[in-house]
């Protein structure tokens, strides 16, 4: 595993170790001991997985306090073009947003922090996406910015989104209940995108 940052702090791409042969691809997805060794979150509450066809868009989603989680989301079918928004009050990079194109080909995931945005771009005919969140999903908590308001270079026309999707607030009308209480950054390791 290797871990970059993505810009945002506390977000990271990690790149996962995948062994390909004549059968196929082996990936593992998990190791108590690097996340734990790199400040990472261990303890996951939830994991689910979500199928979407082409130029779907998902997002931009997260749970507000005091059930706001860590996400790791990795892609084991197909190619997405993932993002996150940053919406933690005093973070030096508020507002801003971050993009990875997530693939099973690629081997990598994205550590997501609790006061981001989160949402996907479907690139491939069909993907599969895996989730782990350190909170139980909590409907009431469960909240979003819309998809096109965060200035996220989305190349998709004519995009399939959820009415639910469509209609939350642009990031300008949000007021945000998270704060930013500086990075736990992993101190080593950590490898700048150049
Ligand atoms: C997220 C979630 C949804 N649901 C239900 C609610 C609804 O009936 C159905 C589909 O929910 P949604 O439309 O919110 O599904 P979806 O748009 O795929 O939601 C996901 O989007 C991406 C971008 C994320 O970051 C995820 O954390 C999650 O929010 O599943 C659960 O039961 N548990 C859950 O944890």
């Amino acid at each position: 595993m290797r871990i970059h940052e993505t810009g945002i702090a506390g977000c990271y791409e990690i790149v996962l170790n995948r062994f390909e042969d004549e059968r196929g691809l082996f990936v593992k997805t998990f190791r108590e001991d690097y996340f734990a060794g790199h400040g990472l979150e261990t303890r996951f509450a939830e994991q689910y997985y979500s199928f979407s066809y082409k130029n779907v868009i998902r997002g931009l989603h997260f749970q507000i306090p005091p059930h706001e989680h860590v996400k790791v989301v990795y892609c084991i079918s197909g190619i997405v073009t993932d993002a996150v928004v940053d919406l933690r009050a005093g973070s030096p990079t508020y507002g801003k947003f971050a993009m990875i194109e997530l693939s099973a080909q690629k081997g990598n995931m994205i550590y997501i922090p609790s006061g981001l945005a989160h949402g996907f771009w479907v690139q491939s005919q069909e993907a599969i996406l895996v989730y782990n969140v350190t909170t139980l999903y909590s409907p009431l908590h469960d909240r979003g910015i819309r998809w096109d308001s965060a200035g996220i270079p989305w190349t998709a026309r004519h995009p399939v989104i959820s009415k639910r999707d469509k209609g939350f607030p642009g990031l300008d009308d949000f007021i945000s209940p998270f704060t930013y209480a500086g990075a736990t950054a992993p101190t080593d390791g950590v490898e700048r995108r150049e």
